[in-house]
């Protein structure tokens, strides 16, 4: 599965204890992230990412391209909802498009680990059958 993993910066923290707790689910997948999040969960585990520009910079519009196109399978994005942030037309952007190709999205950490749970359980392999 093509996983992405997006944190806002208050949100980080959440997101490397996260990406550490699961990172032998993780580690199976194909996982991407934007700038600083990738670097800072490669930091803490021995997950490889590909990482696409920081999100104030376009990193969401990447990942959000890969959604339009049908490639990415889950998207973990820790969001600050007491912040407001500089590219939010961005953010609004990648969770309208998850919600056109019904990607399964997690927008705090207790979702994300009910989804990444699923996943260790095999409850999105319908996603090969959509997309084989
Ligand atoms: O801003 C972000 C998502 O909207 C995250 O970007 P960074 O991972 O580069 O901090």
């Amino acid at each position: 599965m093509k996983i992405a993993l997006i944190a806002h910066d208050k949100k980080k923290p959440d997101m490397v204890q996260f990406a550490v707790a699961y990172e032998s689910i993780l580690r199976d997948h194909e996982l991407y992230s934007t700038g600083t999040t990738g670097t800072r969960v490669m930091e803490a585990t021995s997950l490889q990412i590909e990482r696409f520009q920081s999100g104030p910079l376009g990193g969401d519009q990447q990942i959000g391209a890969l959604v339009a196109k049908n490639e990415m399978d889950l998207v973990l994005f820790f969001r600050d909802p007491l912040a407001a942030q500089p590219h939010e037309p961005d953010i609004t952007a990648l969770i309208r498009l998850c919600d056109v190709y019904s990607i399964p999205l997690a927008t705090n950490m207790a979702t994300g680990e009910i989804l990444v749970k699923g996943l260790a359980r095999g409850d999105f392999e319908w996603r090969k059958i959509v997309n084989p």
